[in-house]
């Protein structure tokens, strides 16, 4: 068998064709257009390339783009400063710190510190709670991308066990909830798992999210089941995901690395931002997005 391939930079193409559409409509009714405002501190090269890519996006769908670049030596009290003003800014309708932030500033206070009905990026506690109790909120991109492709691949998730491997707040604890609300049967695994291959056998989705190049590996896959690869781990022989390539040989489809699940996450970052405008202006938008 060879996997078939969940194509994600073709998904993220539609899904940013229907948000532009969107913001036209949100531009037309009220005046203005949608507003993503991207802060980055410090010169981390992937953190620069992902924000330049975002910046890039969000003015091709017809929004503005406010791009905040700092230096790595800025201080908490100024990255808060920066934060509050943007939070007070009408024309942001969503604003997204990069991260990793440099190691001397407080990651978990700039994230409380964003407005939760502009957190675009869905890492506020008070989204996280909202997705947790079932409640309308801001979801984070990644996950909330794979959950669009699983829906793409299977139609109706009910039922299906799916073992999501790593247990992040960005990743693997969003995605499990989101899962639960499709009603699947969901099993979070991590470093501390006894006997993965084991674990991971009894799925019929794999969600891997642990930033370990290659590690899952083909004889823990059971024959047909579905794959999706967060990782995106730099090698001297390329970037690859968090699943052995040679997996394709036994599931039933597979997003790639490239081309699966990272072009969903910007994709799903327009979306946040217009569902964001179309919430502030009142705006009810003719297409579901
Ligand atoms: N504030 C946030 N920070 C970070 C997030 C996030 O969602 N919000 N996610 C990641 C980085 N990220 C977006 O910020 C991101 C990662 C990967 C891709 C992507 O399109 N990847 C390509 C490969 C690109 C490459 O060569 O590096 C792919 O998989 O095809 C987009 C966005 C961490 N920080």
């Amino acid at each position: 068998m060879t996997a078939r391939n969940i194509d994600g930079k073709a998904f993220a193409a539609g899904l940013r064709a229907r948000v532009a559409a969107g913001a036209a409509e949100v531009t037309a009714q009220a005046g203005r257009k949608p507003g993503l405002a991207v802060v980055l501190v410090g010169e981390d090269p992937a953190s620069a390339v992902y924000v330049r890519s975002k910046g890039k996006a969000t003015v091709a769908a017809g929004m503005e783009s406010f791009e905040h670049r700092l230096p790595a030596d800025t201080t908490q009290e100024t990255l808060e400063a920066l934060v509050d003003q943007l939070n007070a800014d009408p024309a942001v309708d969503g604003i997204l710190v990069q991260l990793p932030l440099p190691k001397h500033l407080d990651e978990s206070a700039i994230i409380t510190r964003i407005d939760p009905d502009k957190d675009v990026d869905g890492f506020h506690p008070v989204n996280a709670g909202r997705l947790a109790t079932g409640l309308e909120g801001f979801v984070p991109c990644t996950p909330l991308g794979c959950l669009m492709l699983l829906r793409d691949v299977h139609g109706d998730l009910t039922g299906l066990d799916v073992v999501v491997i790593g247990r992040s707040n960005i990743v693997g604890k969003p995605m499990a909830q989101l899962l639960i609300g499709d009603s699947c049967t969901v099993t979070v695994a991590h470093s501390r798992t006894r006997d993965l291959p084991e674990v991971v056998k009894r799925a019929d989705i794999v969600v891997a999210a642990v930033g370990r190049a290659a590690m899952v590996k083909p004889e823990w896959i059971k024959p047909g089941a579905t794959l999706v690869d967060v990782g995106i781990n730099r090698t001297e022989g390329g970037l690859v995901g968090d699943v052995d390539p040679a997996c394709a040989e036994v599931a039933g489809a597979m997003t790639p690395v490239p081309g699966g699940v990272g072009p969903m996450t910007i994709a799903v970052l327009l979306r946040n931002t217009l569902v964001s405008a179309a919430r502030r202006q009142g705006v009810t938008l003719s297409q579901a997005i």
